[in-house]
């Protein structure tokens, strides 16, 4: 999956510095516009965090409810998130997805040669697989602070493939990293072709995408992961 690069050794000491990687350029350019291309077609479920509960509602659960329905759906998401603790954006699970060419993205990420790459990369030598889900944040969009590493996943480390063009950082949307009392490290833009990869004890979010965002911020996300897959 990964462009043809000279740098590995240089890539991986950067990502020993703090077990996080910002990879520029990480996919063939043209495997990067193909992958956009299907992500710009994509059918996509809301995804949501309702009452403490993760739900991903179709196009269809969201139009047949009434427009009462619809502004306490918002306001019991906000309650869950206004308490650090929520989610709401579109989402599109790779594996068993209906559609092939979705599932042929989730083949190309668990490639023999690209998961040896990663624990090339992490020194992770566990890593046996990779989830993955097609992600597109939209205006009011959003993922509260979290750590990704609930027990009995196995999840070794975190990736975003960001596919984003000619994102403003002023649009939020940013991965935002945090140190572990809470207070703001540092932030990513989405951006081009980026693959972002952070060890699971990382505590980050995905800030609130403003209302006056002017693209759709588009991403392959997911985890590498140890064991069978699931
Ligand atoms: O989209 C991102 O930048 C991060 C997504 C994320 O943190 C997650 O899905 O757990
Ligand atoms: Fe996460």
């Amino acid at each position: 999956m990964f462009a043809p690069r000279e740098d590995w050794e240089e890539q991986k000491a950067r990502f020993a510095v703090d077990d996080r990687l910002r990879l520029p350029g990480a996919l063939p350019e043209a495997l990067a516009e193909d992958i956009h291309g299907l992500l710009s077609h994509a059918s996509f479920a809301t995804m949501l965090a309702r009452n403490g509960q993760g739900v991903a509602l179709g196009e269809g659960d969201i139009s047949s409810m009434t427009p009462e329905q619809r502004t306490q759906l918002i306001r019991d998401v906000y309650k869950d998130a206004g308490h650090g603790s929520g989610f709401l954006y579109d989402g599109h699970q790779l594996a068993g997805s209906s559609d092939p060419a979705m599932q042929g993205i989730l083949a190309r990420i668990n490639a023999p040669e690209t998961l040896e790459r990663v624990r090339e990369l992490t020194g992770i030598t566990d890593i046996t697989h990779a989830d993955g889900q097609a992600t597109r944040y939209r205006g009011g969009h959003f993922l509260t602070r979290h750590k990704d590493d609930p027990g009995g996943q196995q999840r070794r480390i975190a990736y975003v493939l960001s596919l984003t063009k000619n994102w403003h950082p002023d649009w939020g949307g940013l991965l935002q990293f945090f140190e572990n009392d809470g207070r703001p490290r540092d932030a990513w833009a989405p951006g081009w072709n980026i693959l972002s990869m952070f060890n699971v004890r990382h505590i980050h979010s995905v800030t609130y995408v403003t209302p006056f965002a002017g693209a759709d911020r588009l991403s392959v996300t997911g985890w590498f992961r140890a064991g069978e897959p699931s």
